[in-house]
C-alpha cells in the first residue's frame, strides 16, 4: 500500500504578524506528531527549547520529533523532498514564508510540486489585527493576499480594540469570503486544524524535553477553542453527484475534511479516502475490507453551522442502491494518480 501523503501547511503573513510565534506554538503543542519545518532562517524558531540532536548543513534534527531546515523558495522543492522521505518519519511539514515573500509564488511552487509523497495542507494567513489597517495603506496587496488563504488567523487580538478588530474582520470577510477565521493572540490556535495528533500509545509518555519545551512557551497552554469538528457517518452510500455538489460549494467556515466515502460503486476497490483543505480536494481509492461499507467523515473548521452541515451531508445520501457510475466519473477527477492507482 502506498504511504499517506504528508500535508504541507503554508504560513504566510506580513512582517511581524506572528508567523514564527504560531510556528513555535505548533511545535510546543505537536501532540506526538513529527513536524518538519521549513523557514527562511532559524533566527526566531525556538530551536534550543527543543533539544537539538544534530545539524546537517541547512537542516536541524531536533531530538523530539521535529526536523527544521532553512531555505529560500528556490530550494523549497528539494527540501520538501528530503523532509518527506520515509526515514524522516514526518507527519506534517510547515513552511513559514518570510514576511516579504510573495505568497502566490509559494503556493504555486507547492501545488506544482511533483513530489508524490506530499500534498497541499492549506495556507494559513496570519494577520496582525492591531497593525493591519496601517500596513495595508502602505501595502495594498496585503488584503489581496488574503484571497489565497484557506484559514485566516487574526493574531494580536490582545493589542487591538473592538473597533480595529471589527474592521479587520470585515476586510478578511470581503477578501476571503467563507474562509474560516480565528481571532487569537500569540498564535494560539488548535494544532488539530493542521494535523492529527499521534495516538499517545505510539509515542509513549511525555519526554523530559516535551515537558521542558512546554515550560519555555508561556503561551502554549490555554488554547483558544474556536476550532470545531463535526463527525458524519452513514451506512447508506452517498450519491457521488450530490456529494460533489457539497464539495464544490463547501459550507462557510469549513477548513478541512478527511475520511472514507462509500459512493455506492459496485467495484470492490471503491473505498475512497478523502482529504480536502480549502477548495483543494484529493481522493484515493483502495479495496473495502470484508464487512459492511460505511462513509465516515470528519469536518474541521471554525464558525461552522453544525446543524446545516449535517443536514447537507444527510441530503447527500443516495435514494437507492443503483450505482451512479456516470456521477462517479465526475467526482473521480479528484482521484490521485488515476492512471497508476488501479
Ligand atoms: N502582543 C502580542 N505580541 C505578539 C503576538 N504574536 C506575536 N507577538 C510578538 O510580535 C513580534 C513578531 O512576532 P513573530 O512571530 O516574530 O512575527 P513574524 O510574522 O514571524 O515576523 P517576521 O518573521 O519578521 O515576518 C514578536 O515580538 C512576538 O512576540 C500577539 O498575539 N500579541
Amino acid at each position: 500500500m502506498r504511504r499517506q501523503r504528508i500535508p504541507v501547511v503554508l504560513i504566510t503573513g506580513f512582517l511581524g504578524a506572528g508567523k514564527t510565534t504560531l510556528l513555535n506554538h505548533l511545535l510546543a503543542n505537536r501532540q506526538g506528531a513529527r513536524i518538519g519545518v521549513v523557514v527562511n532562517d532559524f533566527g526566531q524558531v525556538n530551536v534550543d527549547a527543543l533539544a537539538v540532536a544534530g545539524q546537517v548543513d541547512t537542516m536541524v534534527s531536533l531530538g523530539n520529533g521535529c526536523l527544521c531546515c532553512a531555505v529560500d523558495a528556490s530550494g523549497l522543492d528539494a527540501m520538501l523532498g528530503r523532509l518527506s522521505r520515509p526515514e524522516a518519519g514526518i507527519d506534517v511539514i510547515v513552511v513559514e514564508a518570510s514576511g516579504i515573500a510573495e505568497p502566490r509564488d509559494l503556493l504555486r511552487l507547492m501545488i506544482a510540486s511533483e513530489n508524490p509523497d506530499i500534498r497541499y495542507g492549506g495556507l494559513a494567513a496570519v494577520v496582525d489585527a492591531a497593525e493591519f489597517e496601517t500596513s495595508r495603506t502602505r501595502h495594498p496587496e496585503l488584503a489581496d493576499h488574503l484571497r489565497l488563504a484557506d484559514l485566516v488567523i487574526l493574531n494580536k487580538a490582545d493589542r487591538a480594540d473592538a473597533d480595529a478588530l471589527a474592521k479587520v474582520r470585515t476586510v478578511a470577510e470581503e477578501f476571503a469570503p467563507g474562509v474560516p477565521l480565528l481571532v487569537t493572540d500569540h498564535g494560539r490556535v488548535d494544532p488539530r486544524l493542521f494535523f492529527d495528533p499521534r495516538p499517545r500509545e505510539t509515542y509513549g509518555q511525555l519526554s523530559f524535553d516535551d515537558l521542558r519545551a512546554d515550560d519555555h512557551h508561556d503561551h502554549a497552554r490555554h488554547l483558544h477553542t474556536q476550532y470545531e469538528s463535526i463527525t458524519f457517518t452513514s451506512a447508506e452510500p452517498l450519491s457521488p453527484r450530490r456529494f460533489l455538489e457539497f464539495l464544490e460549494h463547501r459550507p462557510p467556515g469549513l477548513y478541512r475534511v478527511k475520511g472514507t466515502l462509500d459512493l455506492g460503486s459496485a467495484d470492490p476497490r471503491s473505498r475512497f479516502g478523502l482529504h480536502t483543505v480549502g477548495s483543494f480536494v484529493r481522493l484515493d481509492r483502495s479495496a473495502w475490507p470484508v464487512g459492511p461499507r460505511r462513509t465516515e467523515l470528519v469536518l474541521i473548521g471554525a464558525g461552522l453551522d453544525r446543524a446545516e452541515v449535517t443536514r447537507r451531508l444527510t441530503a447527500c445520501r443516495a435514494d437507492d442502491h443503483t450505482p451512479d457510475e456516470r456521477g462517479l466519473l465526475r467526482i473521480l477527477r479528484y482521484l490521485d494518480d488515476p492512471a497508476t492507482d488501479r
